[in-house]
């Protein structure tokens, strides 16, 4: 749970969103915001349109009708890279991250789409760029000590546990220097205690004023560690409010809750 005191602001608003594909309603008049420093989950059940909605706000799809603003900008009609320069970044739900390549590679590749010398510099091994790859080689090994895989720099990414990719692909995102993560159900697939210790490293992101935008299907992570919970139930928000409150409310208990998040639990 985020414990600092820098909430408050809207840094992302989604007004009025909706997503049509041919005939079908994917999400219609939709509108929240998440606030600087927040952690908010967005759930509901198989088909709700959560994937849809991250879709949309990272650029991978158009809005049908209405806004996604981010600190005031208008992300409407803006290429997915446009988007993550502008600190917005994603995970997807299916694992992204180089097979064949080392755990630190994997890294390293983020942050060079980040901080690229030119190709001149490269070539030329200017000492600039040798203390450039330096610097970016301990920001490699701060990364992986953060997410807990230190000390599997030197793995193929291919042969880690499942749970160790998830972390990867955190590792990965934060190489991208976000100043919002958007997690596509990061915790699917983990056993309870690399859930458990996976909802730590959230909270610790958001100590690093990350906000975090989660799409998640465990409820006790969701419940434990956001600050506020916005409910999709057939494209329409149903909810949004803390945790505790969300809980107890009849309509979400009814679409969700009471059945079909208890599978995924
Ligand atoms: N590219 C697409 N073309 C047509 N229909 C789509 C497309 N993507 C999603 N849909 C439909 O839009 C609706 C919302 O899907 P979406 O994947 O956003 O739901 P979700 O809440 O993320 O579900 P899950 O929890 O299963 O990931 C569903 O009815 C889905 O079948």
């Amino acid at each position: 749970m985020n414990t600092h005191s820098m909430a408050g602001s809207p840094v992302l608003a989604v007004n009025n969103l909706a997503v049509h594909f041919g005939g079908l309603v994917a999400i219609s008049d939709a509108s929240f915001a998440v606030d600087e420093g927040e952690i908010v989950s967005l759930i509901g059940p198989n088909g709700a349109g959560k994937t849809t909605a991250f879709n949309v706000i990272s650029g991978f799809l158009r809005a049908t009708q209405g806004e996604i603003v981010y600190r005031g900008q208008r992300l409407n009609g803006l290429r997915p890279h446009e988007i993550a320069e502008a600190g917005l970044v994603r995970t997807f739900q299916k694992t992204s991250i180089f097979g064949n390549n080392t755990v630190f590679e994997n890294v390293l590749i983020g942050l060079h789409r980040v901080s690229a010398a030119s190709t001149w510099e490269t070539l030329l091994a200017l000492p600039k760029v040798r203390r450039r790859e330096r610097q970016l080689r301990d920001e490699v090994r701060e990364i992986l000590d953060f997410v807990g895989l230190g000390h599997r720099g030197e793995e193929l990414a291919g042969s880690l546990a499942y749970g160790e990719q998830r972390l990867l692909e955190i590792a990965v995102a934060l190489a991208a220097k976000p100043s919002l993560l958007l997690l596509d159900e990061p915790a699917c697939g983990m056993n309870p205690t690399e859930a458990l210790s996976f909802r730590k490293l959230l909270s610790s992101i958001s100590e690093r004023r990350i906000t975090i935008l989660l799409v998640e299907h465990n409820m006790r992570m969701v419940m434990g560690v956001s600050d506020r919970v916005v409910v999709l139930n057939h494209g329409k928000i149903i909810a949004n409010g803390p945790p505790a409150e969300i809980q107890k409310n009849p309509e979400v208990v009814r679409a969700y809750l009471g059945h079909g998040a208890q599978k995924h639990a």
